[in-house]
């Protein structure tokens, strides 16, 4: 195996093989742990409907299930956060269903989006780009889930996974800004089986991903988006032999995106040195 791959399957934590059943539980005793040791009050989580939230939603309410049942008491709010109609309303819903969560809200985030899009041309003289709206998007999601944590004392929960993570495909304290991330670990087909093994139905856990956050191009694929599919990303974290250009593409994107994996650059901090 290439020495870059050894290093990044260790940082990235993701094991070639896993048990559904001792991941599922591993996890939502970690999110049950760290909630009492944190003395919050539950958890708050962005549902898309799409595979990762689909998994960390249900995780976050079998924690508090667990909890319950131990007599403390803890909330889980899995919050719809649409920009206006979202294209995928109906994946978004079924997601909804499966979560269960003992509360439900919706909080449309395209007023503040509008607001920050009306302001930047103000300022700028410019209007604001499909792909920088898209990241204010990402970070208005941010900042709601933080308004309603903030409300109730809840953790904000991320989905940032392996396969997310290797390559930088977050924005950067948007969908990257959370309090704990219950999916570390795991690389996207790992994250499919979870779902599969927790029942959910299929349409959930062979949903395309999509971070869907441009007006332009509606429910564009990540995979089009990275050039680089899901399966080639996980052979790579498995520890698996990929095509050298694969290997390369993916290891570049590591490189250029170590920024978004650690606390803002000080002058104490090496790792950016050549
Ligand atoms: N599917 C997903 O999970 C998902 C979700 C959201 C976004 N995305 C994708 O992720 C990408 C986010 O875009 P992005 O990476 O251009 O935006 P970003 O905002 O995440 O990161 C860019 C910002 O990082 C900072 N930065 C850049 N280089 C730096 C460096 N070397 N050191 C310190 N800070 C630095 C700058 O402030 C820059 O504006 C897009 O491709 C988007 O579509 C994917
Ligand atoms: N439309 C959405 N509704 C609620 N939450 C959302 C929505 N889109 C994204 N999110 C949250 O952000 C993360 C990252 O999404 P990616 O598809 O990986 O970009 C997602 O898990 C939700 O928690
Ligand atoms: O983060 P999600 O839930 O939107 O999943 P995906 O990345 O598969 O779109
Ligand atoms: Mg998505």
């Amino acid at each position: 195996m290439r020495e870059l791959q050894q290093q990044i399957i260790a940082e990235m934590g993701v094991k070639p093989t896993i048990d559904p059943a001792a991941e599922v539980d591993a996890r939502v005793q970690f999110l049950c742990d760290y909630l009492s040791a944190s003395h919050t009050a539950g958890f708050v989580l962005g549902i898309s409907g799409g595979i990762d939230s689909t998994l960390a939603g249900r995780l976050c309410q079998l924690a508090v299930d667990r909890l319950t049942r131990q007599g403390v008491e803890a909330d889980f709010v899995a919050v719809r956060l649409p920009h206006r109609v979202q294209t995928d309303e109906d994946d978004a819903a079924a997601a909804m269903a499966f979560v269960a969560a003992k509360t439900d809200w919706t909080f449309n985030i395209a007023g503040g989006v509008a607001g920050v899009a009306e302001e930047f041309e103000k300022t700028t003289g410019r209007p604001i780009s499909d792909f920088n709206q898209g990241n204010v998007k990402a970070r208005m999601r941010m900042l709601a889930q933080y308004a309603l944590a903030g409300e109730r004392n809840l953790l904000v929960v991320g989905t940032d996974h392996g396969a997310e993570s290797v390559v930088g495909f977050f924005t950067k304290f948007g969908d990257g800004g959370a309090d704990i991330l219950p999916l570390f670990g795991l690389n996207k087909r790992q994250n499919r089986q979870l779902l599969q093994h927790l029942g959910a139905e299929e349409r959930l856990w062979t949903k395309v991903p999509t971070a869907d956050l441009l007006d332009g191009k509606p429910l564009q694929t990540d995979e089009s988006e990275l050039g680089l599919s899901y399966d080639q990303i996980d052979d790579y974290l498995e520890g698996r032999e990929v095509p050298d250009d694969i290997a390369g593409s993916i290891e570049q994107k590591y490189l250029r995106t170590r920024h978004k994996r650690t606390t803002p650059v000080t002058i104490l901090d090496t790792w950016w040195r050549p």
